[in-house]
């Protein structure tokens, strides 16, 4: 990573200490002065709050931890460490699936497999106009923290958090409709090849890695709704090869499959539908 310029460490230090202890991980001054005016508000004293900048800039711990939560469209969602904080990408396609179901599914029962802070399921249950949402982890950790955002959101009792490995977890009440996961899918040797340091260092590894290729969950995903008789299946992917690789894994079974990209443009959501779920093609034109 590039030295910063003396001059803008000067300058940041003229205008506030803090911001100048921000800079080593935030690396430009107005995502510093931005970063610095959250935690402000966050912070208990003075003290506290260089006690927060240092960690930040030193430590480079997540911003999200020191402040204890992140916005995720219409919620807010606590996070601590040991659990993987929500993406931008996931809250887009997330929002999008909701309004799709809201216009299209009414009343739907949806699986969140893989649940982390619940951020999907609740987002679900809280704008897809769904009867129930079963979010799954195999973290205690996890689960516990979901639990207390559904509470923490006043999501209305339709949601229930389990314990499961999805390896083993069978969805034992029948039906859903919908299944949605955003598994671990980042490859083991990619851990250490072009995972963030911050990423390495603060989010827990059983969140990000699957095996040697990094497709290990999306078989069993696939095998849970077909069992499920879901009529729409969503799979979280990071880039268009294991966009690719994951449609070859889920086969020719569906009506139809299709990949959703983000807004950077990047192979982000891999999707399949049964007969009368078509509705689910439609990605925004500006995704690309
Ligand atoms: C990429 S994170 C996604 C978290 C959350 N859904 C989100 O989008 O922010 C993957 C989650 O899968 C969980 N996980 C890892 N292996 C699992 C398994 N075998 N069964 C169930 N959950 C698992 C991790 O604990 C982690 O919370």
């Amino acid at each position: 990573m590039p030295r910063l310029p003396a001059t803008l460490l000067r300058k940041a230090s003229r205008i506030s200490p803090n911001l100048r202890l921000l800079l080593p991980e935030v690396r430009s001054l107005s995502l510093a002065k931005a970063e610095l005016r959250w935690l402000s508000e966050h912070a208990q004293s003075a003290w506290d709050l260089t006690s927060l900048c240092l960690r930040r800039g030193r430590l480079h711990e997540p911003l999200q931890y020191l402040l204890g939560s992140q916005p995720f469209s219409s919620l807010d969602i606590a996070v601590t460490p040991g659990v993987l904080i929500p993406r931008p990408e996931t809250e887009q396609y997330t929002v999008h699936l909701a309004a799709l179901l809201r216009a299209n599914l009414r009343g739907s029962r949806i699986l969140d497999l893989c649940t982390g802070t619940g951020c999907i399921a609740l987002t679900l249950a809280a704008e897809a106009a769904a009867e129930e949402v079963v979010g799954v982890d195999v973290s205690p950790v996890a689960v516990g923290l979901a639990r207390k955002n559904m509470v923490r959101n006043s999501v209305p009792g339709k949601v229930r958090f389990v314990e499961a490995d999805i390896r083993e977890f069978n969805p034992e009440e029948g039906r859903f409709d919908v299944v949605v996961s955003n598994p671990p899918y980042v490859a083991e040797a990619e851990w250490w090849r072009s995972v963030g340091g911050s990423v390495r260092k603060w989010e827990p590894k059983l969140a990000v890695v699957a095996d040697e290729e990094g497709d290990e969950f999306y078989g069993r995903i696939q095998e849970i709704a077909v069992k499920a008789q879901a009529k729409v299946l969503l799979a979280e992917v990071g880039g268009m090869e294991q966009a690719e690789r994951v449609r070859r894994i889920w086969g020719e079974g569906w009506e139809g499959t299709d990949i959703w990209k983000d807004y950077a443009g990047r192979g982000r959501a891999v999707v399949a539908w049964r007969k009368g779920a078509e509705w689910m093609k439609e990605c925004p034109e500006i995704w690309g």
